[in-house]
């Protein structure tokens, strides 16, 4: 067999951090890809006077989404995104999940049938009263078996090399390890568990429970009521997970860097707990926020508020998520954030 050939679709905050971890590993593992180059596709935009994957290719940093970090010399910068999977048997997805399905519409029919994924995307796709993990969504478009990374991974700090975990639920025991040996490294242990699902819907789930947090941060409630924010929000999730889909098991939830860790990172530190967090104190749209706070990057959480919303409103099961519905209506229709902890 060939050896693999990795590509990474995505190349924000989280996407540069990934690909730092595959360009590094795949020259540690030469037995297993072909550690010539690491393509990651960049969707091309000029920064500061200059084209981004310029910029990448020449000073091996992305100077936007990840400043600070030094990229190795084989991840190239690629605007085009069918040469950037061309070839390619292992593919990374990772860019912000409303811009998957365009990504799909383009790469369809594109890639290698026997080339595999993995996502490392954080939400879900609902289409009234359907529901999608994007592992499905990836693997039934483009007919390859799709894996799933999600963990406690604030994108900045796996960059700079602390000690993090991530889980990987697997497909097969096969493709979780090469997972493994493409991200991990002495200070990113990569577990793995078969559970796609489960794995995939904490990631998604956890960012509508950071929203809340923020917003508890904002209103200047304090630690016991950040705590109870994050242990509802977990009930919720599991009580999600259990209600909608099959076999996710209780480990991704409470053993693995994809649950309880990554509810709590998310809610001490992320994005989206910060953004909500100043949604309170500047009372600013949500949107005028993300452009003012985060420079291109983009949140994820009111967004996946908002699919389950129209999904539970569809399944007429509003009322058995009332952390969840809370967060929607704050961040969508106006509801006073006071009103957060209401009935809870
Ligand atoms: N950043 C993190 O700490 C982190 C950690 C774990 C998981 N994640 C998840 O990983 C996924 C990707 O997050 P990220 O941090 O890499 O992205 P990001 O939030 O940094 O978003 C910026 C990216 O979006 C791209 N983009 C902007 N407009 C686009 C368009 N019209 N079409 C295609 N791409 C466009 C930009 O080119 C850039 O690559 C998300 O689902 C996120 O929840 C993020
Ligand atoms: O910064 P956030 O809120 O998008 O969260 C980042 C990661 O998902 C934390 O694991």
């Amino acid at each position: 067999m060939g050896k693999e050939k990795v590509a990474i679709i995505g190349s924000g905050n989280w996407g540069s951090a990934i690909a730092r971890l595959a360009g590094l590993n795949v020259s540690k593992h030469t037995d297993v890809f072909d550690d010539s180059r690491v393509p990651i596709w960049v969707f091309e935009e000029d920064f500061e006077g200059k084209k981004l994957t310029e910029i990448i290719n020449e000073s091996h940093e992305n100077k936007k989404y990840l400043p600070g970090i030094q990229l190795p010399e084989n991840v190239v910068a690629i605007p085009d995104l069918e040469e950037a999977v061309k070839d390619a048997t292992a593919l990374v997805f990772v860019m912000p999940h409303q811009f998957l399905a365009k990504t799909l519409d383009i790469l369809d029919g594109k890639v290698n049938k026997n080339a595999k994924a993995i996502t490392l995307i954080k939400g879900v796709e609902v289409k009234g009263a359907d529901i999608h993990i994007f592992a499905d969504v990836i693997e039934k478009r483009l007919g390859i078996s799709t894996s799933a990374l999600s963990g406690a991974n604030i994108a900045n700090e796996v960059a700079k090399d602390t000690f993090s975990e991530t889980t990987v639920g697997y497909r097969t025991e096969e493709d979780g390890k090469l997972w493994q040996k493409l991200f991990q490294t002495p200070n990113f242990k990569v577990q793995l568990i078969d559970d796609v699902a489960g794995v995939s819907l904490c990631g998604a789930l956890k960012n509508i429970v950071a929203v809340a947090a923020g917003f508890v941060d904002g209103l200047g409630y304090g630690d016991n009521s950040k705590a109870a924010i994050m242990r509802i929000g977990l009930l919720e999730m599991k009580h999600f997970c259990q209600e909608f889909f099959d076999n996710v098991k209780e480990e991704s939830f409470l053993q693995e860097s994809s649950g309880v860790a990554d509810v709590i990172t998310s809610c001490l530190g992320g994005r989206n707990k910060r953004v909500a967090e100043a949604f309170v104190k500047e009372k600013k749209p949500f949107d005028e926020l993300e452009k003012k706070m985060l420079n291109g990057q983009k949140l994820q959480g009111i967004h996946t508020a908002k699919d389950v919303h129209v999904f539970l409103k569809e399944r007429d099961r509003i009322g058995a998520y009332p952390l969840f519905d809370k967060v929607y209506q704050i961040s969508w229709e106006d509801l006073p954030v006071a009103k957060l902890t209401e009935g809870l």
